[in-house]
């Protein structure tokens, strides 16, 4: 089967994942403040622009109930999946509020141009290659997480361990593997070409996965911050400062 290569592919990835500091922080219950903060930043804009990109794919679609996936996609987040941000925003004691107006780092930038090249330039076969690792690599995490006991009380992530994890033991086939069920479907009826595609959308996502851990364990921002703010509003009030000098 198409989904079972694509697993076996990103096996290294996926278990690099489970490794990073990052992750193996929340089964341990300690992670730095400043780490929680940075990804809570970095994900709400991610999410905000997933979105998007999943209402750019319905634009692809012609039947209802392959639309009716992309809006349950986009009321989960809407409607869900602040619940772990607040985890986070409760554990580092910051109001959730206050991060949601940041830019997106350079992985997170990277990560959100390459969800918008895939519908732009891809089959629904590469769309949902590239959306997976998404719900995919979480849910994995997740169900290692609970199956190793790290959702015990002590443990402050364990809401948020148990949100992930919730979707494969509540009886329904794990939304991660319907996916992977309606990919092999489409990857039947697809050419080499389209499969290669969608397979590269696939694993270079589950990079970005990886990534965006690495981006916020370690703050991973813009080197040229600064400059960059001087290219939007701020320019303006530092130039129109600087011409009253001259
Ligand atoms: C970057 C990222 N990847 C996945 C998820 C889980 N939907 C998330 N919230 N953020």
């Amino acid at each position: 089967m198409f989904s079972d290569d694509l697993k076996k592919m990103a096996r290294p990835i996926l278990e690099e994942i489970y490794h990073h500091p990052f992750v193996t922080g929340i089964a341990k219950g300690q992670v730095a403040k400043k780490a929680l903060i940075f990804y809570v930043e970095q994900d709400y804009r991610y999410l905000t622009e997933f979105i998007k990109i999943y209402a750019n794919a319905i634009i692809k679609l012609d039947s209802r109930q392959d639309m009716a996936f992309f809006s349950d996609a986009i009321n989960f987040i809407l409607n869900n999946e602040s619940f772990p941000h607040q985890v986070f925003c409760q554990i580092a004691d910051v109001d959730y509020k206050k991060l949601q107006h940041a830019d997106p780092a350079p992985k997170a930038y990277l990560y959100k141009s390459h969800m918008h090249q895939a519908v732009d330039t891809g089959s629904l076969l590469t769309v949902l290659a590239a959306f997976q690792p998404c719900p995919w690599t979480y849910t994995e995490i997740a169900k290692k997480q609970i199956s190793e006991g790290a959702n015990n009380q002590r443990n402050p992530f364990t809401p948020w361990i148990n949100f992930y994890g919730e979707s494969s033991d509540d009886g329904n086939e794990p939304l991660a593997n319907q996916i992977f069920l309606w990919m092999d479907r489409l990857a039947a009826r697809s050419s080499d070409k389209e499969k290669n595609q969608a397979r590269d959308f696939f694993l270079k996502s589950c990079e970005l996965e990886w990534q965006f851990w690495e981006e916020a364990y370690y703050q991973q921002d813009w080197r040229f911050k600064k400059s960059h703010s001087t290219a939007s509003g701020d320019f303006i009030k530092w130039s129109n400062s600087n011409i009253q000098k001259f």
